[in-house]
């Protein structure tokens, strides 16, 4: 039997709408049983490791926060043979030291989402995964140290505010998000993609660039997107270095994750086998095939 092999995925944020250098680059076309994903994906090879890299607002930033089809974008990374998935995202900052232009390795969320699918399971087949530990720790070690590799500062652990949008926050959410929910940074996107991410049985790390000090900071005023933008440019060349150096980190031949995240529906599935419904199964073939099938 052929030898299992690790697939990068990256999930380009806000201003990373492309990464460069692949050898046989091609955009390739993806269905999934709950919907389009935002854009085609664009899969390749970097350094002897297949890669796929999909924009999460799709080229031309098309989908907003809300209207990004997180399910469809997670199953066609699975659907494409995405083992380990790194987000690239634009965030703001709750802290002083991590200022514009600064990457932050996000290790934990707090999900204030509510207008979005959130899982693939639910009636005729029940799962409750954890999500306790919401990112991987191995993959989000390799994305500190690509991050470091391409000489940006760079902060190991911070809490993600995952906020509706697309409207930013008022002073007064961003003051009780810093002050007393002890949040590090601010975005839009990464709930419930890193949830879902764990449902597919995916590694997910998330590299947040930070782009502004949202709205509690006294010397800085409100966010501007044009700030937001100016930042973004500044630091897309980062990005796209820290996402080339992945690769170099990563060994080509697969191995379990020594954290579990690609066994994370083992004991999740609650339904009982003849109480399934069958269009949900057939529809989580991808997703959830290892524990359905059989
Ligand atoms: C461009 S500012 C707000 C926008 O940027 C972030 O997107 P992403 O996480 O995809 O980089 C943020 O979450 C908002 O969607
Ligand atoms: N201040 C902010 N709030 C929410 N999402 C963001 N993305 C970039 N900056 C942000």
């Amino acid at each position: 039997m052929a030898e299992q092999q690790r697939v990068i995925g990256v999930m380009g944020g806000s201003g990373v709408y492309e990464i460069d250098g692949l050898a046989d680059a091609t955009w390739q076309e993806v269905t999934t049983p709950w919907g389009d994903p935002s854009d085609a994906l664009l899969t390749g090879t970097l350094d002897g490791v297949k890669m796929v890299f999909l924009p999460r607002h799709g080229r031309g930033h098309v989908q907003s926060p809300s209207t990004v089809n997180y399910r469809a974008n997670i199953d066609a990374m699975k659907q494409t043979g995405v083992t380990d998935l790194v987000s690239v995202s634009a965030v703001g900052s709750f802290r002083e030291e991590m200022a514009p232009g600064d990457f932050v390795i996000v290790d934990q969320f707090i999900d204030r989402t509510f207008a979005r699918e959130k899982s693939f399971f639910g009636t005729g087949c029940v799962a409750h995964v954890s999500v306790a530990h919401p990112v991987c720790e191995r993959l989000s070690g390799l994305a500190y140290e690509a991050a470091r590799q391409t000489g940006v500062t760079v902060h190991k652990g911070g809490t993600y505010l995952a906020m509706e949008g697309p409207q930013f926050s008022s002073i007064a959410e961003s003051k009780m998000y810093r002050e007393s929910w002890g949040c590090d940074v601010i975005g839009m996107t990464n709930m419930p993609e890193a949830k879902l991410a764990r449902e597919a049985e995916i590694c997910y790390a998330s590299i947040a660039m930070v782009t502004d000090y949202d709205s509690w900071h006294p010397d800085h005023g409100a966010v501007q997107i044009t700030d937001i933008i100016a930042t973004l440019k500044a630091n897309t060349a980062h990005a796209k270095s820290l996402v080339a150096a992945l690769p170099g980190l990563l060994e080509a031949a697969y191995a379990p994750c020594e954290h579990g995240c690609d066994r994370a529906l083992e004991y999740a599935i609650m339904t009982a086998p003849d109480k399934r419904d069958a269009a949900l199964i057939e529809k989580l073939s991808t997703v959830a095939g290892r524990v359905l099938k059989g």
